[in-house]
């Protein structure tokens, strides 16, 4: 059962709402901005209207399949690891995209939305805001360009821990929150490996 679930969460993940969403609406978000197929880029090209579309949807991939097996298996809490990843998995990796997703964002916190009833998911967002607008006094500018926006996921997921470490968490979601980790390291090894004087 957990290999069918664990394809199921992928297939749920791996559905491109906000590329389809773009393409709907005679917009490919490919070429947009960074090229990411996610939210912020159907944002741009489209309005805050689609946008937040797109960041709904792309929440929910990740959200609905963890809510439901939680509600309605009793699996255990190793076992949920797979299943947590594979909606992350998805979106990074989509098939639909050739292997080429996006930066699994939205969707990652769908999964700790419903994995930690909306805590993990509140914590990483409050994070990203203060690295953001920390970044914004820095450098004393308003908007981030989209490789500091990779670093600050990546760098708010790795302090996400001292909040699962605070809050007791057992030892199941340290593994999904690393495993997380390494997607959104891979998906934005561009963004850390770019010169910072590129950005500046
Ligand atoms: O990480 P994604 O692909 O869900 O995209 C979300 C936003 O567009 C990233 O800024």
């Amino acid at each position: 059962m957990i290999i069918l679930l664990t394809v199921l969460c992928f297939f749920c993940g791996s559905l491109m709402f906000s590329y389809w969403v773009g393409l709907m609406i005679h917009k490919n978000i490919r070429t947009i901005g960074d090229g990411n197929p996610g939210a912020a880029n159907l944002w741009k090209s489209a309005g805050y209207k689609f946008g937040l579309l797109g960041v709904v949807l792309d929440f929910l991939k990740g959200y609905i399949p963890l809510f439901f097996i939680l509600s309605a298996t009793n699996l255990t809490n190793y076992q949920l690891i797979p299943l947590a990843l594979a909606p992350i998995f998805g979106h990074a990796f989509s098939p639909f995209l050739k292997c080429n997703g996006g930066k699994s964002l939205a969707v990652s916190f769908g999964v700790w939305s419903a994995l930690t009833d909306w805590r993990g998911a509140l914590a990483y967002a409050i994070i990203l805001a203060l690295l953001s607008l920390l970044l914004q006094l820095m450098k004393r500018r308003k908007s981030l360009t989209s490789e500091e926006d990779g670093r600050n996921t990546v760098i708010g997921m790795l302090l996400l821990v001292l909040f699962f470490i605070y809050g007791n968490y057992p030892n199941f979601i340290f593994w999904i929150w690393f495993g997380n980790l390494l997607i959104l390291i891979y998906k934005n090894k561009q963004s850390l490996f770019a010169s910072t004087s590129q950005n500046s």
